[in-house]
């Protein structure tokens, strides 16, 4: 069975891929992104190539680079690298599956198929399997994205018994509200060692509460440093100071909702936060609008969620 040197836990970022103008993958910002996740967001592991990478708008091809490029970045800085490798086409998976073994990274996880989609958990966990036996070796996470795969399998159900069928079972990364699900997962398997990570950013604080031993998110490429506090201070049972730090994360998340977030705009708020360019999403999405990044800027002003100074000015709301 897998063994990962350590439980994955903490926060996990969902990396941008960065891309050219052209729409060509930019992989010359990557160590750079590296760098500035662990310096400046206190993010030491990834999550390559899921929602917020694009990864089904990549060929094969560009995700096997864009691994590659995570991992070698990442050696000695990072701790975890997890890649999810969920397509379509069970062929290409495994052969996703295999190429994150052969390239040393720390865990692979699989989406669902959501064009001829599973209709059952049987059938679910019998197409998981023959993706994690790809890579006997690598801990193995199942991705639970219902609202966009339309594979509304409960997760609760697809765990029952779920080792006995994928002997590198490691965890979930569950990106749903549906906190009773969420919940019956961690109460279920109290006795096993898995990781349960949580991925609706804004709601991460009532997902520790029930027991989730991590989170993966797009928000925590920018917003890391200051979800990191939320954890330290839920860690130390200072359960008012860890409101009052998710309140404030929600505040931001609240406002960029109803202006329209998605993919897009993560990589305009990314670019404007780190001074990395990520640039525009691959099509169908489009870029984020003109109007969108000077809102959210802002905002961000107004939050004290910038860290470079230079984009910095004094108005802030009380965020304590
Ligand atoms: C639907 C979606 O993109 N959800 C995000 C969240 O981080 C989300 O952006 C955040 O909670 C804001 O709503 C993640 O769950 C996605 C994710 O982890 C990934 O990119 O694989």
């Amino acid at each position: 069975m897998a063994s990962p040197k350590k439980k994955l836990q903490g926060l996990v970022a969902a990396t941008i891929t960065p891309m050219t103008e052209h729409g060509e993958i930019n992989f010359s910002v990557i160590g750079q992104y590296v760098d500035y996740l662990v310096e400046e967001q206190g993010v030491k592991n990834i999550f390559v190539n899921g929602t917020t990478g694009e990864g089904l708008s990549l060929s094969v091809s560009e995700r096997r680079r864009v691994a590659e490029e995570w991992v070698t970045k990442g050696r000695n800085k990072l701790d975890q690298v997890v890649i999810h490798v969920g397509a379509l086409s069970l062929k290409e998976s495994q052969e996703l599956a295999r190429h994150a073994a052969e390239i040393g990274a720390d865990g692979i996880a699989v989406i669902a198929p959501f064009f001829l989609k599973p209709w059952n958990k049987d059938v679910l966990i019998n197409f998981l399997k023959e993706v994690a036996a790809a890579a006997p070796a690598l801990p193995f996470y199942y991705y639970h994205i219902p609202a966009l795969t339309g594979v509304k399998i409960r997760a609760e159900e697809l765990l029952d018994g779920i080792q006995d069928k994928i002997p590198t079972f490691q965890g979930l990364k569950f990106s749903d509200t549906d906190l009773l699900d969420f919940g019956q997962c961690v109460d279920q398997n109290r006795q096993r060692q898995f990781a349960f990570l949580f991925g609706v950013d804004e709601q991460l604080l009532s997902a520790l509460v029930m027991g989730a031993t991590g989170a993966v998110g797009s928000t925590y490429n920018y917003l890391g440093k200051k979800t990191n506090q939320m954890l330290e201070a839920f860690e130390q049972k200072d359960f008012s100071s860890a409101l009052n730090h998710q309140f404030c994360i929600q505040r931001f998340i609240n406002f960029v909702l109803k202006l329209g977030f998605g993919v897009s705009q993560t990589k305009a708020i990314m670019t404007l936060v780190s001074g990395i360019p990520m640039g525009p999403p691959r099509p169908p999405l489009q870029k984020a609008s003109r109007e969108f990044i000077d809102n959210a800027k802002a905002k961000l002003k107004s939050l004290d969620f910038l860290l470079s100074t230079d984009l910095k000015d004094g108005n802030f709301e009380s965020c304590s």
